[in-house]
């Protein structure tokens, strides 16, 4: 496992179905903030990676220099967007082992990133799968082994309740209220309002204990760690592949039923509500309209399917299509976020209803999370199911819901309860 390496109060992680990569340290660290943010941060980017020496000899997804990433969800955030660099990084992709150390030569410039292929894995077993040995790479065979960074046993136990915030549940109510009344009035069609949950960390707290416990009960969501943002999202805004792209699009959600009769009964209920299908549908068309003029070809599910997690459904579906513009996974989401699965249509109308119905700053909640590679290719989920554990052990969770003319204030309410488990149950 990877989470064994991570820094217990600074994790940086990307992970699901127990791949991924692990973080160590940091090399380099970019700030962004404002309207430009994420393309600010794509530029930055490209000069970097033109300016190192990266020796990847695997060329797999996350080998090579790589950076974190983590996006305010508003231009107007206190909260600072980063892109991080990690001093060493531990990956395991399909059957494939690798380390990447980078080294600073000058400030201002990022020097070599170095790939070191077949590397046992922390946990050592004895004998390597052959795959491993493979993809070593040959020159120079000289190179001493890389030394994988220690494990060190997970701190003491803690339980940590996340109360309401900012946002009051009767506050979260009458704000759904209000949006349902402006969307009736024909001021926009749907917007997604969130709340917030509070609590503090006690000094010492291992935060590798709550992301242990996010990866093994979501292992098919993105579980993440950078700068302090926590979280197990299902929901992938963008992922760049060799000219390939894709995207899962989630909105609309209906709770799971208590056995497996009711639970199958529970997704036929969303898949057939005309209210669920609706909120989905402007979520597909954002995304559809943001990637077209990037791509050459793009295509989404004709009809959505119903996405089961632990905690409950989503209506989903995935896009996929080639790229026509020589994009990277930066330029796409400066073009993507937000989307109308966490703002509504039209989003300028939207953010407007979110900045005065929420009362709090969203920081990274809700905006883009994941990693970039020095060729541009690179993974992207909406940060969902998380909280942002600041230096002081501040921890506020965010989790919200998508308000079209037909919502229920007290039925969105439970919805945020049921999207807040993730992070409350890992935490408590
Ligand atoms: C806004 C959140 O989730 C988003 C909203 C959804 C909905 O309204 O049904 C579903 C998935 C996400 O796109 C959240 O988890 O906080």
């Amino acid at each position: 496992m990877l989470i064994p390496m991570l820094d217990s109060r600074d994790p940086l992680l990307w992970i699901r179905k127990g791949q991924g990569f692990a973080g160590i340290g940091t090399a380099l660290r970019l700030e962004f903030s404002g309207e430009n943010r994420i393309s600010d941060a794509g530029a930055a980017w490209r000069e970097i990676a033109a300016a190192a020496t990266v020796v990847d000899p695997l060329k797999t997804p996350g080998t090579g220099l790589v950076a974190f990433g983590a996006f305010a969800f508003s231009a107007q955030s206190a909260e600072k967007s980063v892109l991080i660099v990690p001093r060493v990084l531990v990956g395991k992709r399909d059957g494939v082992h690798w380390m990447t150390t980078v080294h600073v030569l000058h400030p201002d410039q990022v020097i070599p990133g170095e790939a070191e292929a077949g590397h046992p894995e922390p946990t050592r077993s004895g004998t390597q799968p052959e795959a491993r040995a493979e993809a070593r790479p040959t020159p120079p065979m000289s190179r001493p082994e890389p030394t994988l960074p220690p494990a060190t046993p997970l701190g003491s136990e803690y339980r940590i309740s996340l109360l309401p915030g900012a946002a009051k549940p009767d506050t979260y109510r009458a704000a759904v209220e209000e949006a349902v009344s402006r969307i009736t009035h024909g001021d926009l069609e749907k917007v997604v309002l969130a709340r917030d949950l509070v609590g503090h960390l006690p000094d010492g707290s291992d935060l590798r204990r709550v992301i242990t416990d996010l990866a093994l009960g979501y292992p098919d969501c993105w579980t993440f760690a950078v700068d302090g943002l926590i979280g197990s999202s299902p929901e992938t805004l963008v992922s760049v592949s060799h000219g390939t792209v894709t995207a899962r699009v989630l909105a609309g959600t209906i709770s799971r039923g208590r056995d497996a009769e009711a639970d199958h009964d529970q997704a036929v209920a969303l898949a057939t509500s005309a209210k669920d299908l609706d909120e989905h549908r402007f979520a597909v068309a954002s995304v559809m309209s943001a990637l077209t003029p990037h791509a050459r070809t793009l295509a989404a599910s004709e009809i959505p399917f119903t996405l089961k997690l632990p905690n409950l459904w989503h209506l989903a579906s995935d896009i996929e299509g080639t790229l026509g513009d020589g994009s990277t996974s930066l330029n796409l989401i400066a073009s993507l976020h937000p989307t109308a699965a966490v703002a509504g249509t039209p989003t300028k109308d939207a953010l407007r209803l979110i900045e005065r119905l929420e009362p709090f700053d969203r920081g990274r909640y809700a905006g883009p999370v994941g990693w970039i590679g020095a060729d541009g290719d690179g993974e992207w989920a909406v940060a969902l199911r998380c909280a942002q554990v600041d230096a002081d052990g501040y921890i506020t969770a965010y989790a919200g819901a998508g308000i079209v003319s037909e919502s229920d204030p007290e039925r969105e309410f439970l919805e945020t309860r049921m999207k807040f488990r993730p992070m409350v149950e890992a935490f408590a």
